[in-house]
């Protein structure tokens, strides 16, 4: 079996050495159909398109993709192609959620925008927004939540419409995948309509995909006071992201919610999992994510335990004196670890 794969994933290549023939590792935007044409099976990231252009003619038949979000795979083409593609869902969903908590303590803390009592609206309500809604409820805040999908398969009362939370929530959250076409596109959900129906000045956090939300029109808001902060990870045209965008809001980071060494290590088994359901090897690996440098913290609060576990100003920091280097900096990230990594001691 030979296996193209994107080298920006860490903790795959003693695994994969023992399951496959022939491993070749290659940054993602650089898959070739030339490169692809004689593998059997592709593990990517989100930069990789996965099309016809890509895959036509080629001898691929399975493609997972260590990311929860696939909408870089076009699925249609996928099975007109007879191609299996598996994501893996969930993977990060604890890093993003960590991030959320950091960004809204942040928030707290600089600009004495107090949490307790106040709203906060999660739009959609999968893996990742639900742990964002525990998140806002642990930090005292109501919380409201909106998943159309969702509501049509289950029915009940935990999901509110979004004009709802247009009308009253403090912070507005977007957790949905990217889909740009049918009953529940999201494409351009927050554009400048949305903005203009907003009732209380909200902060918007998008840590989802940036086509969500229309970036001239956050701009405008951001500009007009429709919106009075923002927390922006992911953008449209990522790595070159709309820099007065950036100048704009309180936290800006290169796409990095999702990098927590826990999330990664995650994507890799749940993607060499699949890989070898797939091809039915059975096989046995071991992924864990190295340990913290620091594993004991030491803090007189949560806000000050939870910036020594993760500070988003340093991502922000470096995007700010060096956005060109966008998907460096994602490539090089040093990954974090998540809240389980750590002992807590307040003093
Ligand atoms: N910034 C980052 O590093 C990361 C970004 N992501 C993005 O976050 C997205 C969400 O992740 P998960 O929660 O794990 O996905 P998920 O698939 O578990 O949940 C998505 C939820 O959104 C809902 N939804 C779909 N269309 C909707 C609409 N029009 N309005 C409201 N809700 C809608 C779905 O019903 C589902 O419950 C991913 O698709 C990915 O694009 C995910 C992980 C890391
Ligand atoms: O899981 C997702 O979906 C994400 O957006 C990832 O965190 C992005 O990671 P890369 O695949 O771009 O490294």
């Amino acid at each position: 079996m030979k296996v193209i794969v994107d080298d920006k994933i860490p903790f795959i290549k003693e695994a994969l050495d023992t399951l496959a023939d022939e491993v070749i590792y290659a940054p993602g935007k650089d898959f070739t159909p030339e490169l692809v044409r004689d593998a059997d099976a592709l593990i990517i990231r989100t930069r990789t398109r996965c099309d016809r252009r890509l895959l036509e003619g080629s001898r691929v038949r399975f493609i997972a993709t260590a990311t929860i979000g696939f909408d870089h795979i076009d699925t249609a083409y996928c099975q007109e192609a007879g191609i299996t593609w598996q994501n893996a869902p969930g993977c990060n969903s604890a890093s993003v959620a960590q991030y959320m908590h950091s960004s809204l303590l942040l928030l707290q803390r600089q600009k004495g925008f107090r949490l307790e009592g106040k709203t906060l609206g999660v739009i959609g309500v999968g893996n990742v927004g639900t742990k964002v809604a525990q998140v806002g409820r642990e930090l005292g805040m109501r919380v409201l939540l909106n998943d159309p999908p969702r509501q049509e398969k289950e029915g009940g009362n935990l999901f509110s419409p979004l004009e709802q939370l247009m009308e009253e929530c403090d912070v507005l959250t977007f957790h949905v995948p990217l889909i740009r076409e049918g009953a529940h596109k999201t494409f351009h959900l927050a554009d400048a309509d949305f903005f203009g129906r907003l009732k209380c000045r909200p902060v918007i956090a998008n840590t989802s995909r940036g086509e969500v939300i229309e970036t001239q029109a956050l701009l405008h808001a951001l500009q007009t006071g429709q919106v009075s902060n923002a927390i922006i990870d992911v953008w449209e045209n990522e790595p070159n992201i709309n820099l007065d965008l950036l100048d704009r809001v309180f936290i800006g980071t290169p796409h990095i919610a999702g990098y927590s060494a826990d999330g990664k290590a995650n994507a890799t088994r749940m993607s060499l999992d699949a890989l070898c359901r797939f091809f039915h090897i059975d096989a046995h690996y071991h992924i864990e994510p190295p340990a913290p440098p620091q594993p004991l913290i030491e803090a007189h609060d949560l806000t000050e335990a939870s910036l020594a576990m993760y500070d988003p100003r340093r991502d922000d920091q470096a995007l700010r004196l060096h956005p060109e280097l966008f998907e460096k900096l994602r490539g090089d990230y040093p990954l974090r670890r998540e809240q389980g990594a750590f002992q807590v001691k307040y003093i």
